[in-house]
């Protein structure tokens, strides 16, 4: 059974009540359509609801929930709570009012009070307007430094990583991570990998220089990340820095890094920045046609996901997938 089909499956086993914030979006609508059908999720959309009726005509949207949150008997409560959390910001009443009339921040409240049990949103918002709700909101988890992403990747007749399953990050959230924020994004995805994945995590920490071949600050960079990640997780297998080809093709591990628990067999790929790891996935997803799953948080209080723009009604269908299953860990 592929790895998604697993998701959905174990997903099934306990609906979970999923927001999506982009109600009257076409390829969300169809999404709906299945999931409900599937009985993957409960899903609720938000909205007005002519708007998002008029935008499903020919669908079948009719076991989804809809919430305009402008008629919401709960509106009040959730501007009180923003004002509440944010009033040391410099907010006023007004401006939680505003906040909370977006669905972005209506349905991060919904999460954050319990009335929901994840979000899924991102088919027409860029990620910003996704993660600073969300950032304000739902906060980290406990303990977490930074929150980021990592895209599962399935990459089709592939011999590498874990039979073609990677797992990819942080593709979507953290521009310029510092060295101990990239040691957090690599454990993260070591626990997506296992968790989430079912795989037992391989994690490299990319670069364009392995073990010194390259002199830089940046090279520098990702090798204190490596310590750090290594003292911090010293049960994952992680060694770095390594370049691509070193990471995943065994001959080239054996070469370029001899001796490493990591080289030639990685399947957690850890990118140095955001430009790397954003550019990465999409090379890998659009030329190697390879399933994107994702981008899938971590480290954040509670299940919420994006998705990117380009995606399909498959892709939106996973990530409620995805984010059910999170919702029940
Ligand atoms: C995610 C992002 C919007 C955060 O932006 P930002 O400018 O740091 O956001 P703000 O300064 O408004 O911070 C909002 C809050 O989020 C917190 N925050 C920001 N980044 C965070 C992170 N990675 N993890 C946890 N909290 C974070 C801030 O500490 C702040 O908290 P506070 O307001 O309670 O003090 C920004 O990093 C971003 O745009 N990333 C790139 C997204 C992108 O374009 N991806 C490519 C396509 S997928
Ligand atoms: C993850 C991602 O790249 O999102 P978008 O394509 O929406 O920018």
């Amino acid at each position: 059974m592929s790895i998604l089909n697993k998701i959905k499956e174990n997903a099934k086993k306990n609906k979970k009540k999923i927001v999506l914030p982009e109600g009257s979006e076409p390829r969300t609508l169809r999404a709906v359509e299945i999931v409900t059908k599937e009985g993957i999720a409960d899903l609720v959309l938000l909205g007005n609801e002519n708007e998002i009726k008029n935008a499903a005509k020919g669908i079948d949207i009719s076991k989804a929930e809809i919430i305009d949150p402008l008629k919401s008997d709960k509106f009040d409560l959730y501007v009180n709570k923003f004002y509440e959390m944010r009033k040391n910001k410099g907010i006023t009443i007004e401006d939680a009012k505003k906040a909370i009339a977006d669905t972005m921040y209506y349905g991060c409240m919904m999460v954050k009070l319990g009335d929901a049990d994840g979000m899924v949103s991102g088919a027409i918002h860029p990620t910003a307007d996704l993660f600073r709700p969300a950032f304000q909101i739902v906060k980290t988890a406990p303990g977490v430094k930074v929150v980021s992403s990592a895209f599962i990747m399935e990459v089709p007749d592939c011999p590498y990583g874990s039979d073609g399953v990677f797992v990819f990050a942080d593709c979507a959230v953290n521009p310029l991570p510092d060295e101990e924020e990239l040691a957090a994004i690599a454990i993260a995805s070591a626990k997506t990998a296992k968790v989430l994945v079912g795989i037992e995590p391989r994690v490299a920490m990319l670069s364009f220089s392995t073990k010194g071949s390259g002199k830089h600050e940046l090279v520098d960079k990702v090798r204190n990340a490596t310590e750090i990640a290594k003292k911090l997780a010293p049960d994952i297998l992680i060694d770095g820095e390594m370049q691509l080809d070193a990471a995943i093709i065994k001959e080239v591990g054996e070469l370029k890094a001899p001796g490493s628990p990591v080289a030639g067999k990685a399947n957690v790929l850890i990118f140095p920045d955001l430009q790397s790891g954003n550019i990465g996935y999409k090379l890998v997803q659009r030329l190697a046609k390879a399933n994107a799953i994702g981008p899938v948080s971590q480290g954040i209080g509670a299940p919420i996901n994006d998705l990117s723009r380009g995606c399909s009604v498959d892709d939106i269908v996973n990530v409620i997938a995805i984010t059910a299953l999170q919702a029940m860990q």
